[in-house]
């Protein structure tokens, strides 16, 4: 509801829920193909098609050092990782599918958590 988001995006809060909602992405069981950012010599073209990268422990490492404002920021870096999954793997595949799992669970969760 409107106060209680005002009131995540301005306190420390909002970003200290980041945290957690991050360590749960990264124990998720389909959270595996996100972990480390890709290595675009182990996958070719992936360079070339997904112009910003991202994944779980980029993610933690901008909460670390805070590079995020808000939750707002981070819920954008999540979702890159979604759209990146989308654009490279088709859904019925191993990642593709990973990626749906992660999606569902995440959108689920911060809503719960951050509105
Ligand atoms: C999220 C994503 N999208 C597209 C491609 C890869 C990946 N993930 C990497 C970690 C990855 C996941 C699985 C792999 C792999 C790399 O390299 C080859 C063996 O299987």
């Amino acid at each position: 509801e409107k106060k209680a988001r005002l009131a995540q995006d301005s306190t420390t809060k909002g970003l200290a829920t980041c945290r957690v909602l991050l360590a749960e992405l990264e124990a998720h069981q389909d959270a595996w193909p996100f972990l480390t950012p890709v290595n675009h010599k182990a996958v070719p073209g992936y360079r070339k098609v997904i112009k910003k990268p991202m994944d779980f422990s980029t993610i933690r490492e901008k909460l670390i050092t805070n590079q995020y404002s808000n939750w707002e920021t981070f819920i954008v870096d999540v979702n890159l990782i979604f759209e990146n999954c989308e654009r490279f793997n088709e859904d019925d595949s191993e990642i593709g599918r990973a990626g749906h799992s992660m999606r569902i669970f995440f959108d689920k969760r911060w809503a719960e958590l951050l509105m």
